[in-house]
């Protein structure tokens, strides 16, 4: 079973007359890091709010571990989506320590798994000495560890990781890219990753989807849709098996 599945996804905000997203679809494998890239304006960060449940599709289905989450009838809101999701500015809580901050998503379990997971996310990114600190007293690497292990501590079912290199100069990006890989596959997460970056994508992900079109574009509608599907990592000869059309033009 894919846990993510997505088919003709088609979005257009309120009040304007071309949709920035047609027809989209495609799937993810379990455990799969894929990365979305294509230029400035093409839907990148759209399409991710569209998986979070923060916009409704106009049309198409998302699939997120065997549960239709969004379609022309349903939308289940965020928080039941198993959805876990770091921002670009990692957006964590300025009064919660780290160790309140990765809790966060956890209030709902009992109090000794809630600890216990804590622990382990604590560990997973290392992070445990600095436990107590706010995050105004962390670099900008940890407090994207932070960011990640909060999104992880619920156990979602697929993480979104928007931009999450933007705030951070060349030199610290080079080293946390290995790290945010080597945790990501630890933690055997099916992973959806935005950059504009095409090297963060070969990076850290196995599978790239290329979102075409761009803002102001008259015939945009017709080729804002995910085009092509390019193995940048993993084994020789995965590339062949996986490359290929993932999504049909709209035409
Ligand atoms: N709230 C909104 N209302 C109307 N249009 C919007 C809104 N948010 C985004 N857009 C438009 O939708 C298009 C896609 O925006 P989106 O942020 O998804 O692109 P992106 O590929 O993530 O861009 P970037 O790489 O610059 O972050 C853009 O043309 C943008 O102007």
């Amino acid at each position: 079973m894919n846990p993510v599945t997505v088919q003709n996804l088609s979005y257009r905000y309120p009040g304007q007359s071309a949709p920035v997203l047609e027809k989209v679809s495609f799937t993810l494998d379990e455990g799969e890091i894929a990365g979305i890239t294509g230029p400035s304006g093409s839907g990148k960060s759209t399409l991710l709010r569209l998986l979070a449940g923060l916009e409704e599709p106009e049309c198409g289905v998302i699939r997120i571990g065997g549960q239709i989450v969004a379609d022309e009838r349903r939308s289940v809101p965020p928080e039941r989506r198993g959805v876990g999701m770091v921002f670009q500015d990692y957006a964590l809580f300025p009064h919660l320590r780290v160790a309140d901050n990765i809790a966060f998503g956890l209030h709902r379990r009992p109090r000794r798994e809630r600890r216990d997971r804590l622990a382990q996310m604590l560990e997973l990114t290392q992070m445990t000495a600095l436990a107590g600190r706010y995050p105004h007293e962390l670099s900008g690497g940890q407090q994207q560890r932070v960011a990640l292990a909060r999104a992880l501590a619920p156990a979602p079912a697929l993480l979104l990781l928007d931009e999450p290199f933007s705030s951070l100069d060349a030199e610290l990006k080079g080293g946390l890219r290995e790290e945010l890989g080597r945790l990501l596959r630890q933690a055997r997460i099916t992973c959806l990753l935005v950059s504009h970056d095409r090297s963060d994508v070969r990076a850290i992900c196995g599978r790239e989807l290329a979102l075409g079109g761009s803002a102001g574009d008259d015939d945009a509608a017709a080729r804002r849709i995910v085009d092509s599907v390019r193995v940048c990592r993993g084994k020789a000869g995965d590339a062949s098996q996986q490359a290929g059309r993932i999504a049909e033009s709209s035409q």
